[in-house]
Formats: C-alpha cells, structure tokens, sequence
C-alpha cells in the first residue's frame, strides 16, 4: 500500500474503522456542544456502518457537554473540575449519541479506558475482548477517555494517541482523524504561506518537513502535535490514516481525495509498546552498565538488576522509567517493576543473590522484555 490511490482504497474497503472526533469539532465557538455537527457526524457514521462496516467511534465532548449545564461560562481549566465535568458531560454525550444513532436503527456502547487499560495485560486483553464482542453484535462502540479517574502522570488529555491505540487494540484497517482543520498543512494554517498536504507517504519522514502547532481552537487538546502521533502510531501498526475536518467524514469513509492520508509502515507492533514509545511519560532513570547495554540493542533482552548501575528519581512499579547507558545515551523506554526505594540495594546483584537476600518477590528483571521498547 504505497500510493495516495491505493491507501484511500483501503480506507474505503475496511472492514473495522475506527473514527475519532475531536472537542473542536463537536463544538460552538462557545465552547458548548453544537448539536447540529453531532447529527451529520453521526450521519456519515452510521452510512458506514449500515453499508457493514465494524466502527469505533472514539469521541471527544464530555467537558463540552458537562460545562454548560454545571453553570461555567467556560471549560474549566482546573484538573479536578475537568474531571468532574467530564463526569456530568459523559452521560450527556451519550444521551444524544443514543438518540442519533438510535434513528438508524443502531445502538451505541460506551467504553472509557484511561492509559492504564491500553498497558496491562488483564486490563488491555479485557477492553479488547469487550470491544469485540461490542463490534459481532454490530454495536457501535463509542470511546473516550476516562477523565473522571485518569491521573494526571498517565493521562492522554487528547483522544488522538488514545484512538490510534484503539485502532491497534480492534485491528483496525484505517483510522480516520476528524478535527476543525481540513487536512495537514506544512504550517500551522493561521500561517501565511502554508500549503495543504494530500498524501504523505512516511509519516516518520514527514515529522521534520512540517511545522506543527497545538490547539488554536482553545477547545481542543494537543492540535496537530498528537494527530500527527496518532497516524504515525497507526503507521507503525500496518494501518494507513485519514486526517480531515468533521464535515468531510462522509467523504473520507468512502476513500474520497479529502485531507491528507497517511500510508501505512508495514511492521505490527502491540498496543503496549506503541504506547511506551510514543506517548508514556518517564517517571525516572535506570543507567544501564555496557553489557546491558549490548544486550538490550540486541532486542528480546529483559533488564537484570546486574547490568544496573544507577537508580534517578522518584516512580512506582509499573511507571514508564528510560533506560540509558553510562554516557547518558537514551537507549529504551521500560515499565519498570518495582518501587524507586526498593531498586537500589537490588543494582549489580544476580537474580540468585536477589532470591537468596531478598526472597522470590525480588527474583525478577527490573523491566521485563515485554514491557520494554528500544528508542
Ligand atoms: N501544520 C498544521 N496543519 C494543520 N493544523 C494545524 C497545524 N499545526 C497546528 N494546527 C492546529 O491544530 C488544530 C487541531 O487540533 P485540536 O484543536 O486539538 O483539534 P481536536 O479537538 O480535533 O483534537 C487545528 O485547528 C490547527 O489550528
Ligand atoms: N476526554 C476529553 C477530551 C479532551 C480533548 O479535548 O481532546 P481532543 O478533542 O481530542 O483534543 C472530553 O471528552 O472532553
């Protein structure tokens, strides 16, 4: 799948396709939830569905919806109160996707997930299996994320890198991205000057020839910066992308030359390492000794507390920690597996000293190989 034609044909063949709709595009300049964009989004997503099409719909809303009937003139800027409207809001959200739909015939499911569940196993295999099972009974599953209980160290705050998991997660065959601007330009569009970009055959290559801005709405969260991770996390799992505004969903689900696609980079990857490479936010820092570090370039490798030199900064087990080597170079990205004061006296020990000191519990790498992804 190399050529524009050949990515906008598979866009229209797919046979999963996961949607996602941003705050700026379900909103009035105000900021509260315009239901007229609402009605033609659902429109273009349920003509998808009805012609057999599996869809997600990862949406965006719940603060815009919450605000308004909580008394705020605007969305709060405060984390709790986000929070908390995005409580009220979700529910709101729901209730107006459940009429839409509800005039096709089609019913709606709704999935919050926070980072966590796209990182453990338990959690990961259960929204997958949930998501599945949703899609076999033609159910249209809309996502978002769990505001109320994502905390601020393993928040998203965009739906964009969420959606490109969710994409990973469902085995998607296209991932659409609608939002308030027509398509990627090489410049932030308020820009003098810059030009639209129809088809970009190597995201990874894309990234240093365009200039990307955040939010200009003040409605969304991330701009074009997430987006731009969004297609190249789906890039990196084998599914091409369309990137374009709300009113062209139509058009884009059926493989129109609308905003800009993004070719697929054939290599698969789990949801988990896409979201280690791309979106976690280390919490700390292992300095890894040259033997580990050889054995980690090599791939396959876990982190053995003997290859360990040095613990930096303050995390828990299960944070996202980097991994780099004496000179400092950034060599990974890990879900480390135990507590920042418990690392310490475990460095430079073999896994039997580690048993024999510390007991079974200790027995273990620092990261182990499935929860670590090389930069
Ligand atoms: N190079 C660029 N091309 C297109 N849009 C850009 C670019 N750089 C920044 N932007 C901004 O990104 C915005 C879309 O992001 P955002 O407001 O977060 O939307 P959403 O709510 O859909 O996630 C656009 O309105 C645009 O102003
Ligand atoms: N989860 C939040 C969405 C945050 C947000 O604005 O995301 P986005 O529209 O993708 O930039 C909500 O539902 O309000």
């Amino acid at each position: 799948m190399k050529t524009q034609e050949e990515v906008r044909r598979a866009i229209a063949a797919a046979e999963t396709v996961v949607v996602k709709v941003g705050s700026s595009s379900l909103t009035q300049p105000s900021g509260h939830l315009d239901p007229a964009k609402l009605e033609a989004l659902v429109g273009a997503v349920a003509s998808a569905r009805l012609q057999g099409a599996r869809v997600v719909l990862v949406s965006s809303g719940a603060i815009a919806a919450g605000f308004g009937p909580l008394g705020f003139d605007e969305r709060p800027k405060d984390v709790a109160l986000q929070q908390a409207t995005a409580s009220v809001g979700q529910g709101l959200l729901m209730a107006q996707y459940e009429m839409l739909f509800g005039r096709y015939g089609i019913r709606v499911g709704q999935l919050l997930l926070t980072a966590w569940d796209t990182i453990q196993p338990q959690q990961y295999r259960s929204a997958r299996r949930t998501m599945n099972a949703l899609l076999d009974l033609g159910v249209v599953p809309i996502v978002n994320e769990n505001d109320a209980l994502a905390s601020s160290e393993i928040r998203f705050g965009d739906n964009d890198r969420l959606s490109a998991l969710v994409a990973n997660m469902v085995c998607a065959n296209a991932l659409v991205l609608l939002t308030d601007v027509d398509a990627l330009y090489t410049a932030p569009p308020s820009e003098p000057g810059s030009t639209r970009i129809s088809f970009v055959p190597n995201v990874e290559d894309v990234l240093d020839s365009v200039r990307v801005g955040g939010s200009e709405s003040g409605v969304g969260t991330g701009g074009m910066v997430t987006k731009l991770e969004a297609a190249r996390m789906a890039a990196v799992s084998g599914i091409p992308t369309v990137l374009t505004a709300a009113h062209n969903a139509g058009p884009a689900l059926m493989g129109d030359e609308v905003g800009t696609a993004f070719a697929p980079i054939h290599k698969r990857g789990s949801a988990r390492r896409l979201w280690l490479k791309f979106a976690a936010n280390p919490r700390g820092t292992l300095v890894v000794d040259a033997g580990a570090a050889q054995a980690l370039r090599g791939g396959r490798a876990s982190l053995l507390a003997a290859g360990v030199l040095e613990s930096r900064g303050d995390y828990s087990a299960g944070d996202p920690v980097w991994i780099v080597s004496e000179d400092g170079e950034r060599l990974a990205r890990g879900l480390v597996g135990y507590d920042s004061e418990e690392v310490p006296r475990m460095l430079g020990r073999t896994t039997t000293q580690l048993r024999r000191f510390f007991g079974e519990e200790y027995a273990h790498p620092l990261v182990h190989r499935d929860n670590l992804t090389l930069v």
